[in-house]
């Protein structure tokens, strides 16, 4: 039995514009997401992240290629599965003068599941204690918990989860990440899309990558982190004056937006401190910096968004 929640192989989504032209949204995309724990599934805005999980869910028709969920083809085999899946895609509508449990309960009856759940999905979710106030009064960050409690009534094996933190302050986004680092250590298979890189790397285990609807990079958080450049921040009194310097040795230097410290990218620590100290400038710091998704991310999609460009101008060129 293969051991992936969600496949794709060679999945492709075309919009046709109202003036006639093609707008291609997932270009031969291959989606491998394994059993457990949490998957990013990370692109800039418009890269088709959520017409792939519209795909998925049988809520967009594929222009090309196949998908299957849990080994089953679908969307042929979707009610087969559906009731395996947890989705979060758009906000779901509940009622503003009942509570969350409330809520809940009705939702539990609709879908012929025990009250009992509801406890757990609360519960789950970290709402117990504010279950009973009514669900206008809550945030935020409260009413995109109450969402996935309303998808966990099912007991899911698979959750997805479209951009979940979007529009959350600082708190609400760590509630929601809780939530979901919660969860896949429950051994619940999430998929989490999101432009958000700083939160996804603090929970997920895999990830991928893609960029105008293409596959950038994909598998596990850490070897998407290895490899690149090694750098190191350096702090110095005169930043300015150690740009020109570490320059003229042939650094490669830039500085980071808060200006205060110089980033280096070298491997070489004492050499970095002997070009500054000959020419009379003292380190009052130097810190290795740690790769992070974020990197990665821009990396990828960067070098796509110009590899696209170089693309239209080397097409518009032989026109
Ligand atoms: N119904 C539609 N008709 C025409 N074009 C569409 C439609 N839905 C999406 N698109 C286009 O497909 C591309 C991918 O959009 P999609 O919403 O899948 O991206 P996304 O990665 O989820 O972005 P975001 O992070 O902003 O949600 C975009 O260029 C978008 O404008």
């Amino acid at each position: 039995m293969s051991d992936l929640v969600i496949e794709t192989t060679g999945l492709r989504k075309e919009f046709r514009s109202r003036r006639g032209g093609l707008r291609v949204a997932v270009n031969d995309l291959d989606l491998a997401v394994p059993r457990g724990g949490v998957h990013g599934f990370l692109g800039p805005n418009g890269s088709g992240k959520t017409t792939t999980i519209r795909m998925l869910l049988g809520l967009a028709r594929a222009s090309k290629g196949s998908m299957e969920l849990f080994g089953h083809p679908v969307p042929s085999a979707l009610p087969q599965v559906i009731d395996r899946i947890g989705a979060v895609v758009e906000s779901p509508k509940f009622s503003p003068n009942f509570s969350g449990h409330q809520n809940l309960t009705l939702l539990a009856r609709s879908i012929g599941v025990p009250k009992a759940r509801v406890d757990a999905a609360v519960e789950t979710v970290g709402l117990t204690g504010r279950d009973r106030d009514r669900f206008k009064s809550y945030s935020l960050g409260m009413k995109q918990r109450l969402a996935i409690a309303a998808t966990l009534l099912k007991d899911p094996e698979l959750l997805i989860l479209d951009e979940p933190t979007n529009g959350l302050d600082p708190a609400g986004i760590r509630e929601i990440r809780d939530t979901i680092r919660d969860l896949g250590e429950r051994g619940v298979t999430v998929l989490l899309s999101s432009h958000i890189l700083a939160e996804v790397q603090q929970v997920c285990t895999s990830a991928t990558i893609i960029g105008n609807g293409r596959m950038l990079a994909s598998g596990p958080v850490d070897e998407l982190l290895q490899g690149g450049p090694a750098s190191m921040r350096v702090d110095v009194p005169d930043p300015t004056a150690a740009h020109r310097v570490l320059d003229g040795a042939g650094f490669v230097v830039t500085t980071p937006a808060d200006g205060a410290s110089l980033l280096v990218e070298s491997d070489d620590p004492s050499r970095v401190t002997q070009v500054l100290g000959e020419a009379g400038i003292w380190l009052s710091a130097l810190t290795p910096v740690r790769r992070d998704l974020e990197s990665v991310f821009l990396e990828l999609t960067e070098a796509d968004t110009l590899g696209h460009t170089l693309g239209h101008e080397a097409t518009g060129a032989t026109r």
